[in-house]
């Protein structure tokens, strides 16, 4: 199994690499990395900046196609995996869940993917995809679509739905993501007292 760590965003609202804020000594991206060791003998880095990311110590791998978003990410995560399950994450949630993720890689069998549900919304950037997505992935891409759903029709999937979850963790904690320097009060705020 492999860890897909997407980390090929801009960054633009919270004007500075979320990946890279500190809290505690440990950066967002290290946190992520800490837990997904736990469970991924193989993690990939999907960025277009290596450099940032060297120190890390993991394959990094660029957008095969650029522009497209978290889309594009999972598509240069798959090329590169040569694991059947794929979990793929944000590199700007650090108060992942390792009983969460676990949880839902044991619900991959007989699909192509498992998808978590926070309340109505979908969770694609906290979700389990097998390599067999690639032919969608790439089918929508060549369609100019770029909406990280929008293979979804073209595989199947096992949704996993908060009442689920919760048996497992704080499937909302888990999902919380660093996009503004407000979200990063509150979530820096959050590990603060967590390791307090
Ligand atoms: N590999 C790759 N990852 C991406 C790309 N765009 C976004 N991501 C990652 O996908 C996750 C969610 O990204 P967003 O928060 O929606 O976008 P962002 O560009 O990081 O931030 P904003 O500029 O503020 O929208 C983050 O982990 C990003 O690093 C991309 O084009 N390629």
């Amino acid at each position: 199994m492999t860890g897909i760590i997407l980390a090929g965003g801009k960054s633009t609202r919270m004007g500075s690499s979320k990946a890279l804020l500190n809290i505690g000594g440990k950066t967002v991206v290290q946190r992520v990395i800490e837990v997904l060791q736990t469970i991924f003998p193989q993690i990939i880095i999907v960025a277009n900046d290596e450099e940032t990311y060297r120190h890390l110590g993991y394959p990094i791998v660029g957008d095969i196609i650029s522009g497209y978003g978290p889309l594009g990410g999972l598509h240069a995560g798959l090329t590169a995996s040569s694991s059947e399950v794929n979990f793929l994450v944000a590199c700007d949630m650090p108060l992942l869940q390792p009983a969460l993720i676990r949880f839902m890689i044991s619900q991959t069998k007989d699909y192509d993917a498992v998808l978590p549900k926070s309340g109505p919304y979908l969770e694609p950037l906290h979700a389990v995809y097998k390599r067999s997505c690639l032919p969608a992935v790439e089918k929508v891409m060549a369609a100019g679509r770029k909406k990280v759903t929008s293979f979804f029709d073209d595989i199947s999937i096992n949704y996993l739905e908060e009442e689920e979850l919760v048996a497992y963790g704080q499937p909302k904690r888990a999902f919380l993501n660093v996009n503004t320097p407000e979200d990063w009060l509150t979530v820096r705020k959050l590990l603060q007292d967590l390791e307090e």
